[in-house]
């Protein structure tokens, strides 16, 4: 369906001559998921929102989001998890359509743009996946609008749109201040290997939190401990080293509300993980392994011990939304002018 919108010419009327324009052709994007390495929960802010200070780090789980000019605007969900993602105008993406068409002086109740997504990330599954939608939309659109944007200015956009927005734009490995919406980027050039346990169901981001401020009300649950040091793994490379670091505060709460979470990450450590943690606000798990050949184990195993939906190995740092395909539009007809 999207392919046939490359070829298509639209007439438009120039001065007083009719002009047969080339559409441009559809622009796809490839968004990564992430992980907190890092999760610190502070205090509610007036807002809402909690302060943060977070390491994200892109992993090789993917999404992908095609844009195209067409005359039947909206979005399509397609793979895992899609019947469970709105098409209407709450979809991330389509927000994401939204905002750009107005900070760029389109309609943005008519901006004659189709959205197709293909979920490679779980959906409500605590690895941003509606934010890296709404990410690669906003990287999508500007080369489909031929947008003179920097990524940072992408990033302002993206923030009004959830909190996770912007990091799904730079991926890699980052610390994250605010509500996780300010970036600083973590060098280093090692790679880690994951194995990621998706569940059942889902959790609500906001449901979780909830439960966190509940559980600190009444108790006081674990909080992990400073920053500087998982930056300092990180620099190292041993996996060894970060997995004793790894810490995230709404584990606690995730593990309240879906309890059979603990025997997840248990199966994970059993079967040759060196840790496991609770992926953002969860129920995904995401297990450290010491290198590629072990993740393959432990992602063999864990499937066997039938604690969670399926497994997946990735492997992370990796790059933020990028364009992976813009078909070349076939060639441009010479204007025709009538007389
Ligand atoms: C928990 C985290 C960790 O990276 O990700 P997920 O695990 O959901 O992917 C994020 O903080 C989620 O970010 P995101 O999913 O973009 O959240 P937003 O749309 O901005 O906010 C959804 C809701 O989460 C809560 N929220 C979010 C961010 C924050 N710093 N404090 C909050 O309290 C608020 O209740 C807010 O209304
Ligand atoms: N494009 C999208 N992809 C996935 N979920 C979306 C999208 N747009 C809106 N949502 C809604 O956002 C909720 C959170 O989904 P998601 O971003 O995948 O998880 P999380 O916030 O746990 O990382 C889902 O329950 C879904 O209803």
């Amino acid at each position: 369906m999207v392919s046939r919108l490359s070829a298509r010419r639209a007439q438009r009327r120039v001065g007083s001559t009719d002009v047969l324009a080339v559409v441009p052709p559809p622009v796809t994007v490839r968004v990564p998921a992430k992980v907190n390495l890092h999760l610190s929960v502070g205090d509610v802010r007036p807002d809402g929102y909690h302060e943060l200070v977070t390491v994200f780090q892109a992993l090789s789980l993917t999404d992908e989001v095609t844009v195209a000019v067409a005359d039947d605007p909206g979005v399509e969900v397609h793979g895992e998890g899609a019947a469970t993602v709105p098409t209407d105008a709450s979809n991330l993406a389509w927000r994401a359509v939204q905002a750009l068409a107005e900070r760029t002086g389109r309609d943005p109740y008519d901006p004659k743009v189709r959205v197709v997504i293909r979920k490679g990330i779980p959906v409500a599954g605590g690895m941003a996946g509606g934010s890296a939608d709404a990410a690669a939309t906003l990287v999508g659109l500007a080369a489909l609008w031929k947008l003179d944007m920097t990524r940072d200015e992408l990033a302002e956009v993206g923030a009004r749109l959830g909190s996770d927005v912007p990091f799904a734009l730079y991926g890699n490995t980052a610390l994250g201040t605010g509500r996780g919406e300010r970036l600083v980027p973590v060098l280093g050039r090692h790679v880690f290997h994951w194995v990621i346990a998706l569940d059942r169901r889902g959790l609500s981001t906001p449901d979780v939190y909830r439960e966190l401020d509940r559980l600190r009300e009444e108790s006081r649950p674990p909080r992990v401990g400073a920053v500087e040091p998982v930056l300092e793994a990180l620099a190292t490379g041993d996996p060894r080293q970060l997995a004793l670091l790894l810490g995230n505060d709404l584990q606690s709460a995730a593990v309240s509300l879906r309890p059979s979470l603990r025997r997840t990450l248990r199966a994970g450590v059993a079967a040759g993980a060196l840790v496991g943690i609770i992926s953002g606000s969860g129920p995904t798990c995401a297990f450290l392994c010491s290198d590629a050949g072990a993740a393959v184990r432990v992602a063999a195993e864990l499937s066997g011990a039938g604690v969670c939906r399926t497994v997946r190995v990735a492997q992370g740092p990796v790059p933020g939304a990028r364009v992976v395909a813009s078909e070349e539009p076939s060639r441009p007809t010479p204007p025709e002018v009538h007389a």
